[in-house]
């Protein structure tokens, strides 16, 4: 069995990124860590920056990804000024390919229960309870009325059971989505199988599975590098920093970071 490695500073991590650039990708979390949170979700745009600074990594690196639960059609309308950076929304069950939206085969049946839900949620719960049809997911959010936090969870709970129905917490927020195997986690691993070195930006509950495939890979490939930054946050920040080898100190500092990274590389190049 692999021992794991000593903590890397952060400019070791970039420069075995940087020496090893076609081997090396990079997969980033949308709310929270390239984007602000906002009460409303429809109008989160990416922060300043970012979209260029992950367009400059794709033509550099091997690989870039957002690996978000957002719709695929969302990020494709946010991020087409960087066509090299791969899509992955609801949690990679959907993607983007060739500009075209594909949806994981096994999700499509349940569409017709989550309409089912999202009518329901909408006659049953206070109406503070922000509804966001995903159209193979609902978000059930309850940042305008904290306090409801519990009502929504428990409804949640029973209508999972109900519907057979599988469920994510994050921030603010209740997910319901199809019993579909497959999350962040195995986005990553699968997208990260070729490469030797992987970094993953991330600020929520979700993201600790993309996290955990880092160090999966790493326990049982020496040569692989998985470098974990959490974006800081009071919501649910603590318990990823907690795995994280780096971190940031809001999605504003992203950019920033990558910088590093982009500098580094034009560095290296410069030297040879
Ligand atoms: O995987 P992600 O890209 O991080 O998506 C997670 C959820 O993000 C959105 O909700 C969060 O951001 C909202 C806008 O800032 C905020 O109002 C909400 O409280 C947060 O939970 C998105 O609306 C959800 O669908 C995603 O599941």
């Amino acid at each position: 069995m692999a021992t794991s490695r000593a903590p890397l500073r952060f400019a070791e991590a970039v420069s075995a990124t940087v020496s090893a650039a076609r081997e090396s990708g990079f997969f980033f979390d949308f709310d929270g860590t390239v984007a602000p949170i906002m009460n409303d979700p429809d109008a989160v745009l990416p922060v300043p920056g970012a979209v260029e600074r992950l367009g400059a990594l794709s033509e550099l690196f091997a690989r870039v990804a957002v690996v978000s639960a957002r719709p695929a059609a969302f990020l494709r309308e946010r991020f087409s000024a960087a066509p090299g950076v791969r899509l992955f929304g609801l949690y990679g069950l959907q993607t983007v390919v060739g500009g075209e939206i594909r949806n994981a085969g096994e999700a499509e049946p349940w569409a017709p229960v989550i309409r089912r839900l999202i009518a329901d949620a909408a006659r049953e719960l206070p109406g503070k309870v922000l509804v966001e049809d995903k159209a193979l997911m609902v978000a059930l959010h309850y940042r305008a009325a904290p306090a409801l936090r519990g009502v929504v969870e428990r409804w949640s709970s029973a209508k999972a059971a109900e519907l057979g129905l599988a469920e994510q917490l994050g921030r603010m927020v209740v997910e319901l989505k199809p019993p579909v195997p497959g999350d962040k986690g195995t986005v990553v691993a699968t997208e990260a199988a070729d490469l030797t070195r992987a970094w993953y930006f991330g600020d929520d509950l979700s993201d600790a599975r993309a996290f955990e495939a880092l160090r999966t890979r790493e326990e049982g490939d020496p040569a692989f590098i998985g470098v974990k930054v959490a974006v800081a946050n009071s919501e649910t920040g603590d318990d990823l920093a907690r795995q994280a080898d780096f971190a940031a100190s809001g999605p504003a500092d992203v950019p920033a970071m990558l910088d590093e990274i982009i500098r580094a590389f034009h560095d290296k190049r410069d030297s040879r």
